[in-house]
């Protein structure tokens, strides 16, 4: 690598935004100018339910093989989509502090999950939040639903997406549910907090392991990476976050499921103490099951505090388990 980095990340619009944040980020950190390179992935392509293709990752190995064939010299992507398993050859380089964790339900007519009509459609394609959904309330009509950001917006009653880049859909699109689901970070990363109704408390929904959080990813030996770029992701880390979503996702792996299984998982750094809660709920929401334990953290750095994290969260994972959440995964 010589004068400068590149960052590869996917196409949508909610990458671009993200990555351009931690492209910034890297470059004032280091002193280098840094240049965006965008890859097309399968899971941007095919139009099949994100919970029927096979396997975790679609959007992330297109863009791990950019950083592997030496076109990039980091790769960014949502925590959420990054599959638990860690991948021979990359390791996680930064976790930027996260944005808001919660789910945000967009409805028309300010309608919140308390005021929705009796029966209302829903929109979702992840079967954690269709789950949760139907837990709080059962009479709702869930209806499967993917696509990027704007256009699952754009499939809510009443709802106009007022920017030009986005003129070209307001004829085709379907304006046909009550309401939609979508992370809040996304939302707001987007400038479309607007069009959130509620901010969903995790009581009432817990996030995906690892919802709102980045991972700046890079090759696992890289004699090229500069010391200005290594210095610069070190800087960029936040330890909160990273020991957060390292619980969250030994949770996941320890329950063997993906991010398309109805597992919500939420850990808070607070006063010294990392405090996990998880549920595991049945799709129709007529089960929950619910575990959660606290761990005091006094060194926030270091190898140490990442394995008692990540023990936090096979703990949790076990006690679950136990309780017969394994059923549903
Ligand atoms: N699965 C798609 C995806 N991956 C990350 C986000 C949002 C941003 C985030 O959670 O960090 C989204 C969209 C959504 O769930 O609404």
């Amino acid at each position: 690598m010589t004068g400068g980095f590149r960052l590869a990340t996917r196409g949508s619009a909610l990458a671009r935004t993200q990555s351009g944040m931690v492209l910034d980020a890297l470059a004032e950190r280091s002193g280098l100018p840094g240049e965006l390179i965008l890859v097309k992935t399968e899971g941007d392509v095919v139009t099949t339910p994100l919970a029927q293709l096979g396997g975790t990752g679609v959007f992330v190995s297109a863009v791990r093989q950019a950083l592997a064939a030496q076109q990039a010299d980091v790769a960014v992507h949502s925590l959420k989509d990054l599959p638990t398993a860690p991948e021979p050859g990359f390791r996680i380089g930064a976790v930027p502090e996260r944005e808001d964790v919660r789910d945000a339900l967009c409805a028309r007519d300010g309608l919140t999950l308390e005021t929705l009509p009796e029966g209302a459609s829903v929109g979702t394609g992840s079967p954690r939040r269709a789950a949760q959904l139907l837990a709080v309330r059962p009479d709702l009509t869930v209806v499967a639903i993917r696509g990027n950001v704007d256009t699952r917006l754009s499939r809510v009653k009443g709802v106009r997406l007022t920017d030009e880049s986005n003129q070209h859909m307001s004829g085709g699109l379907r304006e046909d549910l009550d309401a939609v689901v979508l992370a809040a970070a996304g939302l707001k990363r987007l400038g479309r907090e607007s069009h959130i109704t509620e901010l969903i408390a995790p009581e009432l929904m817990l996030p995906a392991p690892g919802q709102g959080a980045l991972a700046v990813e890079v090759r696992d030996s890289d004699d090229e990476r500069t010391a200005a770029l290594a210095e610069a992701l070190a800087a960029y880390d936040h330890a909160p976050t990273r020991l957060a979503v390292t619980a969250e996702r030994a949770l996941l792996s320890t329950l063997e499921a993906g991010c398309s299984a109805p597992v919500g998982a939420l850990a808070v750094f607070e006063d010294g103490r990392l405090t996990l809660e998880a549920r595991a709920v049945r799709t129709d929401g007529s089960e929950v099951f619910s575990g959660g334990a606290s761990l005091e953290l006094p060194e926030l750095a270091g190898d140490e505090a990442e394995a008692a994290a990540f023990e936090l969260g096979v703990v949790v994972a076990e006690a679950l388990i136990e309780r017969g959440a394994g059923d549903l995964i």
